[in-house]
């Protein structure tokens, strides 16, 4: 973990001396309890003290070897579970720890849910002990090589034939193939995979069905399954450890009750049954799933800026005119206004991840009590923290590695494979536009409401204040009037509330709404965005509001919680004076304050990403190292790579030798 063993020196010791709060305690209000914080701690330290689950030579495996690392990893890894009777949030911690993608992700984050959400009482019992003991291994098969986003236009066929009592899952066309589910490549050996459901002569739409793709004797493919690995991506490393595989059937006859049945039912004589709960509960993996993205998003980021802010502070360019030592970039105003939002938005993701793990367990339980009332905002508010987070990380992972100047830019700064692991986010589970604009349509159906008197509710009950938010004026005087949370909510509320009615009225003078939609659809993605931030800025500011003990911890996330909102007006300030939520002054003036509290934020620098609690393990970075020393890490780091085995590369004689000596010979002519 730390370093700070006998003799070894702590290179950022003064930093962690200018510290103006109990790092201690804010590290439980990061991981959300004492209980949290140790239970991380005792998983990480396990993980690190453990050789299996080395991985700092991973980017230089060729991807045949970094699967089967992968596969050990994950094999060692249940050994341990099983051997020390780890509990679920132990078991998934170690995992979280273990810091290489691969098929167990997909078995325990989606299969197991999609049987879990979508099975019956009956087909839980059968399949999930069998998962549970990893007798099975299973994946979620629904994007295919034709069509991804738009899951209705899938074209795998599930036809029910009544004489056997079966399925008959089957691709038609060759964009029909599944393509992109991890794990199955090579490792499942079963699959939910999402079918058009055909039953006496009908087609239903695209359903879950269980199938068995490999033997369960040798791992061979089952007949008639067509099975492979879709190739290399993009990086080294990264996300190359995932089997992300290619599906094929030919006439694959499976038995009914292999349908997800928790739904809609087919019964032995063909005919289709649909309980009466709304259709898009077929979808409810896909919601269970982009919430845990949103808690991700804030592991990710924080890594990147505790390894930009740890190397920051040791790192030295240039001095005084006068002379003297030489500047820590971390003190350069421009070096501060681009890490500290990144590293206040990391925080600012925590918390509106906790409270999202809130909401969507909120919703399930009315669910389970057959209330859908809260379905639409379950799926607003995955759908738009997904999209809004996952891109302000992607972006600020690949920002921690110009950072980091030239030295971020080697593998061994763990910024290269962080970023080329973390971009894909982006894109699975919901293109971030294609999310953005659900938010969207719903908002602009939330607007056309409010005329009818109806009231909006949940995230979207701000709306309901037409009246005053459309035409509040900022009441910001003075550079410190923006610390004040009421002021900075209201001018996040007017912003979003403007442009979703300035939308919807531009949407109204369309031909159609169709037409609308379709060509207003840039503006669209502007107002989801406003409404998403306006989200994760009250539930920052809430969290400050909540009793957090431990000297000094408050006030330093209520200074995170202002860099937060205040970067966010600097950065669109256009959206703010566009609808004339603010004047320019009054955003010059939220710069200014901004200024001031990143000089407020910089002594606590070190101790804020510290709080994050994250070995030398886990961080995989010798610019991010707990004790500073970078410079020594770095040289040795160099002489491991391959192409330092020899002092005459392989090639020489070949390429190299003949080159030297042809010119030598020219220029004797
Ligand atoms: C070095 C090491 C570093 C390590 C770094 C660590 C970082 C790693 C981090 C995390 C690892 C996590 C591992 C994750 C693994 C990823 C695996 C990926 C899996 C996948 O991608 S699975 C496939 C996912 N696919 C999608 O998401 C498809 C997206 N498309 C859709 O969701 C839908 O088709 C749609 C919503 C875009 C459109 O649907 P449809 O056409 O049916 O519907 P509409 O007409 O638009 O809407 C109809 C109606 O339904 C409502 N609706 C839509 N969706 C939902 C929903 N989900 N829930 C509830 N309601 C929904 C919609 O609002 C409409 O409502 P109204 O009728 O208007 O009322
Ligand atoms: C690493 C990784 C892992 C994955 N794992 C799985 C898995 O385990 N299981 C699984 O089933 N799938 C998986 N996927 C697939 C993933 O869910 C899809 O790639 C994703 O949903 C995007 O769909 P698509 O590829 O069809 O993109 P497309 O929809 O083809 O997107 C292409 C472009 O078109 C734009 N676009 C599309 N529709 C619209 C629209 N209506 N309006 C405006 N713009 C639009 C998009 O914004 C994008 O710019 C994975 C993908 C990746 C990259």
């Amino acid at each position: 973990m730390e370093a700070g063993g006998a003799g070894e020196v702590d290179h950022l010791a003064g930093e962690r001396a200018t510290a103006q709060f109990d790092v201690d305690h804010m590290k439980v209000a990061w991981a959300g309890s004492r209980h949290a914080v140790d239970v991380a701690d005792r998983m990480a330290r396990l993980v690190a003290s453990d050789p299996v689950f080395r991985k700092d030579n991973r980017t230089m495996l060729p991807r045949k070897e970094l699967f089967k690392d992968t596969l050990r990893k994950a094999a060692h890894a249940w050994k341990r579970i099983v051997e020390l009777r780890l509990t679920e949030e132990e078991a998934n911690l170690l995992r979280l720890y273990v810091d290489q993608p691969g098929y167990v992700d997909l078995h325990w984050g989606m299969f197991v849910p999609a049987i879990k959400g979508q099975g019956t009482e009956e087909q839980q019992k059968k399949w999930l002990p069998l998962a549970y003991k990893f007798q099975i291994i299973g994946c979620y098969a629904q994007t295919e090589l034709g069509h991804g986003s738009n899951v209705q236009g899938l074209e795998t066929t599930a036809t029910f034939d009544p004489k056997t009592d079966e399925f008959v899952m089957h691709s038609p066309t060759l964009t029909s193939s599944k393509w992109w589910p991890g794990g199955l490549g090579k490792a499942s050996t079963h699959a939910v995979v999402y079918a058009r459901l055909i039953t006496e002569g009908k087609d239903y739409g695209i359903h879950g069905f269980i199938v068995q793709l490999r033997s369960l004797e040798d791992h061979s493919p089952l007949p008639g399954v067509t099975l492979g690995d879709i190739g290399g991506k993009f990086g080294s490393g990264a996300y190359n450890s995932m089997d992300n595989g290619v599906l094929r059937f030919d006439h694959v006859r499976i038995p009914r009750d292999q349908m997800l049945m928790r739904l809609s039912q087919v019964t032995k004589e063909g005919k289709y049954v649909h309980s009466n709960v709304p259709k898009q509960l077929l979808y409810g993996t896909m919601v269970f799933v982009r919430q845990t993205i949103v808690a991700d998003a804030s592991k990710a980021l924080s890594r990147a800026t505790c390894i930009a802010v740890r190397y920051s502070a040791m790192r030295k360019q240039f001095g005084p005119q006068t002379g003297g030592p030489e500047t820590q970039v971390l003190n350069y105003k421009t070096q501060q206004s681009r890490l500290f939002p990144l590293l206040a938005s990391a925080y600012a993701f925590r918390f509106v991840g906790e409270w999202l793990k809130w909401l969507y367990t909120d919703v399930t339980h009315k669910l389970e009590a057959k209330d859908f009332s809260t379905l639409q905002e379950a799926h607003a508010c995955t759908a738009g923290l997904k999209a809004v987070t996952t891109s302000a990380t992607a972006d600020g992972i690949e920002e921690c590695r110009k950072l980091c100047g030239g030295h971020g830019y080697l593998n061994s700064s763990g910024l290269p494979e962080l970023f080329a692991t973390y971009v894909p986010a982006c894109t699975y589970e919901g293109d971030n536009v294609v999310l953005l604009l659900q938010v969207a349509r719903i908002l602009m159906k939330t607007v056309s409401q409010l005329a009818s008197g109806k009231q909006p509710v949940g995230t979207m009950a701000y709306m309901g204040n037409v009246q005053y938010l459309m035409q509040c004026k900022c009441g910001v005087n003075t550079a410190e009037d923006w610390l004040s949370p009421a002021a900075i909510r209201e001018v996040f509320e007017a912003r979003a509330l403007r442009m979703a009615v300035n939308c919807a009225q531009n949407i109204n003078r369309a031909p159609s709404q169709e037409e609308g939609l379709y060509e207003l659809s840039p503006d669209l993605l502007e107002v989801a965005v406003a409404h998403i931030q306006l989200i994760i800025v009250t539930k920052f500011i809430e969290k400050v509001e909540q009793d957090i003990p431990g000297e000094g911890v408050k006030e330093q996330l209520r200074n995170l919680c202002n860099v937060y909102a205040l970067y966010l007006v600097h950065k669109h300030l256009g959206d703010f004076l566009s609808t004339g939520c603010m004047t320019a002054r009054q955003g010059a003036l939220a710069n200014q304050q901004l200024g001031k509290l990143y000089a407020q934020l910089r002594p606590n620098a070190v101790a804020l990403v510290d709080a994050f609690n994250y070995t030398d393990h886990y961080l995989g970075s010798v610019l991010g190292r707990y004790d500073g020393n970078v410079y020594p890490a770095l040289y040795d780091e160099a002489w491991k790579d391959p192409l330092n085995d020899s002092p005459v590369p392989d090639g020489y004689r070949e390429h190299l030798r003949p080159l030297l000596k042809q010119q030598l010979k020219l220029s004797r002519l």
